[in-house]
């Protein structure tokens, strides 16, 4: 699979892991792992709904980025490799939902 701004910034997270908190954002949230970087992918995606709902594209688009930063802060702090999240997307392609929802049945 082709590397992607999502796995450049995935490395990115997993270099904060040794970052100084006073000056990594992101180190504050894996100090704080699972609850604070639960709770703000949370807060995240509340906001990226109202924005959906009812604000911008533009203010859209930032919310969107937003969650998907706070997503691959839960992810790291899970070692959940976002390349296997990838490839799980991957794999889906060209089927249908229908089919998806089958497939989960039988898990
Ligand atoms: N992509 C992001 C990113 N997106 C959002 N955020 C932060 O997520 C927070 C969004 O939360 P809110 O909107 O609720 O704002 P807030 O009230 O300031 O947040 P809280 O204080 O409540 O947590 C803001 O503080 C943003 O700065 C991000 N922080 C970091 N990154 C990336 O992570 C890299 C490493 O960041 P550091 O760990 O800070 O070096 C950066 O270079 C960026 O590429």
């Amino acid at each position: 699979m082709s590397s992607s701004i999502l796995e450049d910034l995935a490395a990115t997270i997993r270099s904060r892991r040794s970052a100084d908190p006073a000056v990594s954002y992101t180190r504050r949230l894996i100090d704080g792992a699972p609850l604070k970087p639960a709770k703000k992918l949370g807060e995240e995606a509340v906001e990226t709904v109202i924005a959906a709902m009812s604000e911008s594209d533009k203010a859209l688009t930032g919310e969107a980025a937003d969650l998907l930063y706070h997503l691959l802060v839960v992810l790291e702090c899970r070692n959940i490799d976002v390349a296997d999240v990838l490839k799980e997307l991957e794999a889906r392609v060209g089927t249908s939902g229908i089919e998806e929802k089958q497939r989960r049945s039988t898990r």
